[in-house]
């Protein structure tokens, strides 16, 4: 579903990531870690083709972004870890939107809507302004729409800050639920607990480059993530 060829991608000719290469199939939830400035959002952004980059391809689904960007883009969902939207939109004047413009058919999304705004207990906000929501209103909000057009790639840069134990249980139900259709999900965290519960397969970065990739026991071993972390990154 995903593959990152060789990707290297530097700001003001700083290396911020290097020769990193990965594949996420169909099915896959698979954790990106890494410490702060390592390269997470950087790989991030340049799979979800908002930031161009000068070495390597990204290919989705068969298509390179470099090539197709606007059929990679219709395949996808990026999630960025800012959840900053039309404030003086209302949360359905928002979903109508993405739905619009992800082409879901009228009365399949005002049935995943209903589902998701349930699952997220967000039903009752949704009439009101984008503005007056708190962080992880928005943050469940933007999940909605990402889930609306049951993308085969998801893309998430710290998709758990912010919101509270039941809702952090609900994503982790609907990513689960996701994979299980064949879609596939590729996410930053530093919550290593969800990382090692969660993922199937793990990816560890450090300094732009990848240390450690690959089914999520393995990496780990008989110890814990954490652990594990924290001995790569020491290295
Ligand atoms: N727009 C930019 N201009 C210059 N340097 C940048 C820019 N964005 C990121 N960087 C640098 O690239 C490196 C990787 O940053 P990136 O945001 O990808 O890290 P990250 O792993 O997502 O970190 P965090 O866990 O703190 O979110 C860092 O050294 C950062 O300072």
């Amino acid at each position: 579903m995903l593959q990152i060829v060789h990707f290297s991608k530097s700001y003001e000719g700083k290396k911020a990531v290097d020769n990193l290469s990965l594949e996420v199939k169909s099915g896959d939830i698979y954790g990106f870690i890494g410490h702060n400035g390592a390269g997470k959002t950087t790989t991030l952004k340049a799979i979800s083709g908002i930031l161009d980059f000068e070495e390597g391809d990204i290919i989705i689904d068969g298509i390179s972004i470099k090539k197709d960007a606007l059929t990679c883009k219709k395949k996808m969902a990026y999630i960025p870890d800012n959840p900053d939207i039309y404030e003086h939109l209302t949360g359905m004047e928002f979903l109508r939107f993405i739905g619009d413009i992800y082409e879901v058919p009228k009365e399949e999304r005002a049935i995943r809507i209903e589902k998701y705004a349930d699952d997220f207990e967000i039903r009752a906000a949704l009439m009101d302004s984008i503005g007056s929501y708190s962080h992880g209103m928005k943050q469940k909000l933007v999940l909605i729409s990402a889930f609306l057009h049951k993308p085969k790639l998801l893309l998430l840069d710290e998709p758990f800050v912010g919101l509270d134990p039941q809702a952090s249980h609900t994503l982790k139900t609907l990513m689960k639920e996701m994979c299980s259709e064949g879609s596939a999900i590729f996410f930053s965290t530093h919550v290593l607990e969800v990382a090692e519960k969660l993922c199937n397969k793990i990816a560890v970065i450090k300094g732009g480059k990848l240390i450690e990739s690959g089914e999520t026991d393995e990496v780990r071993g008989n110890q814990s993530l954490e652990d594990v972390f924290l001995e790569l990154v020491k290295e």
